[in-house]
């Protein structure tokens, strides 16, 4: 610690996060975990009270109830998501309060996370075990559960962000036939990843894999349902490493069930978590991993300390090294919500 009485006040949502990243946080700062797991709300809203920053590790809402409970001192808060969709930035921007986020730096391991849902679905790996399970595995044969090959295959990825782009990249060296994509913007590292730039619908009725890597916004929010799985090539795997609500999961379900696609591979779900009685579970055709995509070793660790340089970046009047927005100096007001 660099002074005996620390200077600021930090919540920490919960008290799992690495020691190397509270240790940045204890040069200048008291901290105050939550200590409930699952996540409690209720807990958070009382240990916020009268905080300088969060620390944000949790799937609960920061918005307005929570910025209020926290008091008009409030400076900042960091969530170690690169994904804002359980952050209410509007509010916070309004309210002159300072977001940290964490972009780009899970790309490598989410984009990883979609290669191997696309195999282990593709290629039966919840199905085979099932198999093996219920010994069944005696009755092989050589067109026994066969499954589906990324080389020669179409690849459609729908958007084009950092994660899309870095799956594009991992993909150059499995001899896929063609690559598409489709976001708001044709982007300009489409050529150079020999990736074209279509429209949803043709990417839907021409990939045998496709990769939801977009944005949770209320644009994509059930992108996929009835119609659009009508249009999917019956040997399509659909791979879903961004937001559950992007797939309608009721569709889905009829979708896998009737052989209108071939598999899916999701990290992500409606619900989260999904209950243990959730129906896709039953499905051989659906491997689910629990939202892993972006949990390795070295990616939650920068993630940790991206976070806390953020908060204390923020506290000691400095830009945050990922802010979610910026905010005029001018405009820094005091957190509250009636201003
Ligand atoms: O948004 C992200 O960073 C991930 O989904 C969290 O694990």
């Amino acid at each position: 610690m660099s002074s005996e009485v620390p200077k600021f006040k930090v919540m920490v949502t919960n008290h799992k996060v690495h020691p190397e990243a509270l240790d940045i946080l204890r040069e200048d700062c008291e901290l105050i975990f939550c200590d409930k797991f699952p996540s409690d709300r209720q807990e958070i809203l009382e240990k916020c009270r009268g905080v300088d920053g969060m620390f944000w590790t949790t799937p609960h809402l920061l918005d307005s109830e929570v910025l209020d409970a926290a008091g008009p001192q409030l400076k900042c808060a960091a969530t170690i998501s690169a994904g804002l969709d359980t952050i209410d930035a509007n509010e916070m921007k309004r309210r002159g309060i300072e977001l940290g986020y964490a972009p780009y730096i899970s790309n490598t391991a989410v984009a990883e996370h979609a290669i191997g849902l696309m195999i282990a679905a593709g290629k039966r790996f919840h199905q085979g075990r099932l198999k093996i399970k219920s010994s069944e595995w005696k009755n092989w044969h050589i067109r026994w559960m066969l499954g589906q090959e990324i080389r020669n295959s179409t690849v459609g990825l729908v958007g084009f962000g950092g994660i899309g782009q870095v799956i594009a990249e991992l993909l150059q060296g499995f001899g896929v036939k063609q690559i598409l994509y489709t976001c708001r913007h044709k982007n300009p590292r489409g050529d150079e990843l020999n990736a074209k730039y279509v429209q949803f619908d043709q990417l839907l009725c021409e990939s045998d894999f496709i990769v939801v890597a977009c944005p949770l916004t209320s644009d994509t929010e059930n992108m996929f349902s009835d119609a659009e799985f009508q249009k999917m090539k019956p040997n399509c795997v659909l791979v879903n490493i961004s937001r559950g609500p992007i797939i309608d999961h009721d569709a889905l379900y009829n979708a896998l069930k009737l052989g209108q696609i071939f598999a899916a591979g999701l990290d992500v779900t409606v619900p989260e978590p999904l209950p243990a009685n959730h129906p896709l579970l039953n499905l051989p055709n659906c491997v689910i991993t629990p939202h892993l995509a972006a949990s390795t070793y070295p990616t939650r660790e920068t993630v940790a300390k991206v976070t806390a340089h953020n908060i204390m970046r923020s506290l000691r009047g400095m830009e945050m090294l990922s802010p979610a927005f910026t905010l005029p100096q001018k405009e820094r007001i005091t957190n509250s919500g009636t201003e």
